[in-house]
């Protein structure tokens, strides 16, 4: 088989199942509203919760921080990328979580992956929530250790695994809020488990950090653990991209000698840092922004009883609406497209197979009347 076989063979497969995936140019950002192809829509799909990737003071901040440190960081932190903006916000960062430490890497995938790689080894084993985001997974299915994954937010399936004896150590990885089905992990039963068989927790706050618990904590604060690696990202609530680790001085010191992604690749340019402190600061803040996401939350849930579709029983910003096989679920979201609303279906391998959907994501940015024309079509494309 030669490369080119292989490789059309895979694309033909992924067609046949309507489970190819395109990238689509906008225009000017995607915020409450997204230009394509000169006709604009309502956008559903973004992870921009809280509108910070338009907020004036976060812009401003990006583009005094270029002024001042210019546009990259020109190394890896340990060579020449790590500035002063870089320590002052992972020192604002590890105040804000109540933890010891926070390390910044570039991406969350990144982190997640840096992680794992550095700290399993060959007798130990992680256990993952089955759900748990690809970036959790892959790198657990990487790293030389055993991976198991328990059943999505059931402390009982896990307590199981912990109960079968190992001879290193172990890692239970579970999401806040889970990237496609919106719900909770019961972090304090969770928490309490892994500690009880000396384990430890990572949990990967990406979608709930900006958005849950006081000053936006996220979802560990909220549910009052603090579990031993803490992941969180800024691609979200943010507004903008990046992440972070926070965990005790004695793991801080061993991720900046073994972690490669943060060794080997160029830091985060110093501007963006600047613009993640501003974010940092309208998080903290608040100003009415989670107010007005829970609002409109609640104005969803409330309209979308009635619809032919399941719903899951989320309370956040993620809404997934779930039609089943792949076909039905492009179908409408291009029916929705058509009333010029921007929605995104998620297939298989993204999310199991048969429970295709579309990832509905609300935000602060959002208007009352957006969400009754998100919700009147949605029942208008039903019939
Ligand atoms: C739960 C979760 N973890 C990690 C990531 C990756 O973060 P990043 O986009 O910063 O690479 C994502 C999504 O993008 C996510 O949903």
């Amino acid at each position: 088989m030669s490369w080119h076989t292989r490789i059309n063979d895979a694309v033909a497969a992924r067609k046949k199942a309507a489970a190819f995936r395109v990238r689509q140019p906008n225009r000017g950002g995607s915020a409450r509203f997204l230009t394509q192809d000169g006709r604009r829509y309502l956008n559903f799909s973004g992870n921009d919760y809280l509108g910070l990737s338009q907020d004036a003071d976060v812009i401003a901040a990006w583009q005094q921080g270029a002024s001042k440190y210019g546009v990259g960081s020109g190394g890896s932190g340990h060579v020449t990328g790590y500035s002063e903006a870089h320590a002052e916000f992972e020192q604002q960062l590890a105040q804000w979580q109540g933890y010891p430490r926070a390390l910044l890497f570039i991406s969350g995938f990144a982190a997640n992956q840096a992680i794992l790689a550095a700290l399993m080894q060959s007798d130990d084993r992680v256990l993952a929530d089955k759900l748990s985001h690809a970036s959790l997974l892959e790198a657990a299915a990487h790293a030389p250790s055993q991976l198991r994954r328990f059943h999505h937010n059931q402390p009982d399936s896990l307590q199981r695994l912990l109960e079968k004896p190992v001879s290193g150590e172990t890692l239970v990885i579970t999401e806040g809020v889970f990237s496609m089905d919106g719900d909770a992990a019961p972090l304090a039963d969770l928490h309490n488990l892994s500690k009880a068989h000396d384990s430890w927790l990572m949990v990967d706050d990406a979608h709930g950090v900006g958005v849950m618990g006081e000053e936006g904590r996220g979802s560990c604060w909220q549910q009052g653990i603090r579990p031993e690696l803490l992941v969180v990202t800024f691609g979200k609530a943010f507004g903008c991209s990046g992440a972070a680790v926070l965990c005790d001085d004695a793991t801080a010191g061993y991720l900046l000698q073994f972690a490669r992604h943060l060794i080997y690749s160029t830091a985060m340019p110093a501007a963006q840092v600047c613009a993640l402190q501003a974010s940092l600061t309208r998080v903290r803040q608040d100003d009415g922004l989670r107010g007005k996401l829970s609002a409109n939350i609640a104005r969803f849930r409330a309209g979308a009883t009635g619809l032919p579709y399941q719903l899951t029983g989320s309370q956040t910003a993620i809404q997934p609406v779930i039609v089943g096989e792949n076909q039905p679920a492009l179908d409408l979201a291009s029916a929705l497209r058509e009333r010029g609303l921007w929605v995104s279906a998620i297939r298989p391998p993204t999310v199991p197979p048969g429970s295709a959907r579309l990832r509905l994501t609300l935000t602060a940015a959002h208007e009352p009347e957006d969400i009754d024309f998100l919700l009147e079509s949605l029942h208008g494309c039903s019939h």
